[in-house]
């Protein structure tokens, strides 16, 4: 049998639909995982499995929607998830068409396109008129040398199935990156510890610089089919940890509340998720065991 595997990035303008398009992929048979195998700039956001073909899908995080103070670090660091992968899938709006967002990204493809493998997706496909999409497709297809074309649409599902198709005939062949036990609920665990930690650093950035970490305890799956999650907060100091908690417990309350809708949001079911704050001193030995974990969670933070 032969196999093969690699890296894909899903580059486009914020809102073009990765990551619908992202989750519709990943599909059942897939878990999130964000190993750093072999990339040393992308974090990995999913995996999936197409007939004898490992897909890792690459992060491309704030490529074109810069949200923190090193923006520009950060938007290299995606365009780094597209040099670094094999395929290249270019997601284009179909109703707002090649606008200059596209252009600018277009001109960037030329740079790091050579050597690679890149198609055009237009989605959102359900919004527009056929003949739209045909010229759309052709000015698009001018404007840069695609080797496939897909219109799709994420959330409903067209043409998905062709597009995972292409993409897993078109990455080099080789053995699968990830063993299939590997892509277990662990890197779960850790992905919903950073989606809290994200809030928590949205919402503190000022006064708390990177000074914590949050780490999934349990994770109990309930008979009704939603998860009840439970993680500590460890701050390094005892006056963080009333920072984190706020006026009344309010801080810890609302950032408990985004971080829970993230994650049923990803999990696609509901969530009861249990924050405790602890001091812990010694914190960055910790982040230096995620770092020995192959999990890097400061991307972008400098
Ligand atoms: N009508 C329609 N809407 C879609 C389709 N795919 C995605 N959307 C919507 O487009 C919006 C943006 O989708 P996302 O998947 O969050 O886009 P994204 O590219 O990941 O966005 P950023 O995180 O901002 O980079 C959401 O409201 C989706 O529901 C589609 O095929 N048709």
């Amino acid at each position: 049998m032969t196999t093969r595997a690699g890296f894909v990035a899903l580059i486009g303008e914020p809102n073009a639909g990765k990551s619908t398009l992202l989750n519709r992929m990943v599909g059942a048979k897939v878990s999130i995982v964000t190993h750093k195998v072999q990339t040393t700039r992308s974090r990995i956001r999913g995996v999936a499995i197409e007939s004898d073909s490992q897909l890792v899908f690459v992060d491309t995080p704030g490529l074109f929607k810069p949200r923190r103070r090193l923006d520009r670090a950060m938007v290299a660091a995606a365009w780094g998830g597209a040099s670094d992968a094999d395929v290249v899938v270019l997601l284009i709006e179909a109703h707002r068409g090649l606008t200059e967002g596209v252009e600018a990204i277009l001109e960037r493809l030329r740079e790091i396109g050579e050597g690679r493998r890149v198609a055009l997706a237009i989605n959102k496909i359900d919004r527009v008129k056929a003949e739209t999409l045909l010229s759309l497709s052709q000015s698009l297809n001018e404007a840069y040398p695609f080797e496939e074309t897909f219109m799709i649409s994420a959330e409903k599902g067209y043409g998905v199935k062709e597009l995972r198709t292409f993409l897993a005939s078109a990455l080099p062949e080789g053995p699968w990156l990830y063993p299939e036990d590997q892509i277990a609920d662990l890197p779960m665990r850790m992905i919903a510890a950073e989606m809290t930690r994200e809030k928590l650093t949205l919402r503190l950035h000022q006064e708390l610089p990177y000074q914590l970490t949050v780490e999934t305890e349990t994770w109990e799956e309930r008979k009704d089919g939603s998860a009840r999650i439970d993680q500590i907060v460890y701050v390094s100091r005892t006056g963080h940890k009333g920072i984190v908690l706020g006026n009344k417990g309010e801080t810890i309350k609302a950032v408990g509340q985004a971080a829970r809708v993230e994650i049923e949001e990803f999990l696609g079911r509901r969530v009861h998720l249990f924050l405790q704050v602890k001091v812990r001193e010694g914190w960055l030995d910790e982040s230096e065991r995620y770092s020995e974990m192959g999990l890097d969670f400061r991307d972008g933070d400098g």
